[in-house]
């Protein structure tokens, strides 16, 4: 390879040393950990996503960000060419990259063997599209990314400051000839809004025939002081005659993510902090990169009550079967929900028993989620923290087109077919997005006629409790059956099963966390003392036998 790369190369590694001692490994978020010590992983992951970019003959992401993680955090992600996120295979790659010494001879060295290995060459064709948060030390990380890929003649569009849904969404565009939507963020808005505007425009007309002029929708939304805050504005300015969004937590005065943004909302299951509850028939937290959505409201006993990722899949699985069923699609077509351990007990037993509708469940982390989606006609999946998307599979929308176009079918089957059409423009396919989800859970309550508080009463979740246990290493618990049963430590796992059988509608599981240096226990039960309590003991004993 050339020598004048090379110089280049050293002088970026010179600039932007790696700290010793440091172990960083690409995992579901990622690169991820203090924005002050990541500049030098920016430099292998830059190389890294033009190596990707040659061998697909692609353009590929690198979205900077640290999600839900507080404003001294920072990370990267990669996105691979349909906008999904980055193969597992390369991975292995990233990590690597990240563990090599901090010597020019031995990363190019390195480089060298895996252009042969991938069969690609200096001077291939290679395009890496790069976007940032709202974080401070987003546009230097995001400039070193761009100067590593730069030295093996790499293509760089930068799109700068957008939420990572809009670059895996711009990403998937680029690569397939605009025919998913056009490749710049006005696209993406004119996508999502214009088939938000006509799913529920004649809807709102027969409304105002029956019962006179509707107003907009009002919602009140924590933009966790991110990205999304910017971004939510364009739907303000397209969409006011049907939707009112009054934005808080815009990033005017308070920290990011600090007591506000959907992961809060979501984990101390109350208000974040910036957002009075008052005046609104109904709250949204986004979170920092605006990937995840959580509604809530309160009742007129004061009550909080929180919709979170189990609810949206219901929600969203309940309307593409209503219309599979007027359209007379149900029959053709293979639908899913795909789901974690994490979700609610309650949740499953609703989609499976009483809406007949089949359940996976899959390990934590959305690449599990998005993979096992992909089985389906329709797969729909959440995280129950808010996460989450619907895909739609080529046979499903060539249905949809032929029953819109069949003359012989009724107009009410046509009309569900078109609407089905129409909602899939809302949903952005490439990973969960927070505004596509929004305008679609809008459009749905609209069409179902259904209130905030008839969504959540489709079921009662069973109370539930989440712990976080600091042992001495997480890597001694070790999980199989999707996480939900432990095969290392010895008789942790015949001892689960002892204390749970203790209680009604007891269940419990314990896995190492994949982003923190801990382990989750997850307990739910009929009544929330006793969630509390069968956690604790799960806890107790977690820690007895891993001392
Ligand atoms: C219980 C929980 O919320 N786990 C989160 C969390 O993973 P852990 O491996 O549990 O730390 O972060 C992941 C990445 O953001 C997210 O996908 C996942 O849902
Ligand atoms: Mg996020």
């Amino acid at each position: 390879m050339s020598e004048f790369a090379k110089e280049k190369l050293t002088t970026l590694m010179l600039e932007y040393p790696k700290p010793s001692g440091i172990i960083l490994g690409y995992g579901t978020a990622g690169f991820r950990t203090r924005a002050d010590i990541l500049p030098w992983i920016m430099i292998r992951i830059g190389l890294l996503a033009s190596l990707r970019s040659k061998v697909k003959k692609a353009c590929i992401g690198a979205m900077i960000t640290a999600s839900h993680n507080p404003e001294h955090d920072n990370g990267v992600k990669l996105i691979d060419p349909y906008g999904e996120m980055l193969d597992q295979s390369w991975e292995v790659y990233a990590n690597n990259l990240s563990s090599l010494d901090d010597n020019i001879h031995v990363l190019w060295d390195y480089l060298e063997t895996l252009m042969t290995q991938l069969n690609v060459q200096l001077n291939d064709k290679s395009t890496v599209a790069i976007a940032y948060d709202t974080r401070q030390s987003s546009p230097l990380l995001s400039n070193i990314v761009k100067n590593a890929a730069e030295i093996l003649n790499t293509n760089i569009m930068n799109f700068e400051l957008m939420t990572t849904p809009q670059l895996h969404y711009t990403v998937r565009c680029y690569n397939d000839n605009e025919l998913y939507g056009s490749c710049t963020e006005a696209g993406y808005f004119d996508k999502i809004c214009t088939a938000f505007r006509k799913l529920i425009e004649a809807r709102r007309y027969n409304l105002c025939m029956t019962s006179g002029a509707k107003p907009a929708e009002q919602l009140a939304i924590d933009a966790a002081n991110g990205i999304g805050a910017q971004k939510l504005v364009y739907l303000n300015q397209r969409l006011s005659d049907l939707l009112t969004i009054e934005i808080f937590n815009d990033g005017t005065k308070g920290h990011l993510n600090e007591k506000c943004g959907a992961d809060y909302v979501k984990l101390y299951q109350k208000a974040p902090d910036g957002l009075p509850l008052t005046n609104y028939p109904k709250y949204c937290s986004i979170d920092g990169d605006a990937d995840r959505l959580i509604y809530y409201f309160i009742d007129e006993n004061q009550r909080f009550h929180m919709l979170d990722g189990d609810r949206f899949s219901v929600l969203f699985a309940s309307f593409i079967s209503n219309k599979l069923k007027e359209a007379k699609l149900m029959d053709q077509v293979k639908m899913g929900v795909i789901q974690t351990a994490y979700a609610n007990g309650s949740s499953t037993n609703y989609i499976v028993n009483t809406m007949n509708v089949p359940v996976a469940c899959v390990p934590t982390g959305v690449k599990h989620l998005h993979h096992k989606a992909l089985d389906y006609d329709i797969g729909i999946y959440f995280e129950a923290n808010g996460h989450g998307t619907v895909l739609f599979s080529d046979n499903l929308k060539s249905k949809v087109k032929a029953a819109i176009e069949d003359q012989n079918r009724t107009d009410e089957e046509r009309l569900a077919a078109s609407q089905l059409r129409v909602f899939i423009d809302i949903i952005n396919e490439t990973v969960g997005d927070a505004l596509a989800d929004l305008l679609a859970t809008e459009a749905i309550l609209c069409l179902m006629n259904l209130s905030i508080e008839g969504w959540l009463h489709l079921y009662n979740d069973l109370p539930q409790r989440q712990l976080k246990v600091a042992i001495k290493d997480r890597t001694m618990i070790q999980t199989t059956d999707a996480e939900r049963r432990c095969i290392a430590p010895a008789h942790l796992q015949d001892c689960i099963d002892e204390l749970v059988s203790k209680y009604s509608s007891g269940r419990s599981f314990v896995r190492p966390s994949g982003t923190e240096d801990i382990v989750r226990v997850y307990a739910e039960a009929t009544t929330q003392v006793d969630a509390d309590k069968l956690a604790d003991d799960i806890r107790k004993i977690v820690e007895e036998l891993t001392k």
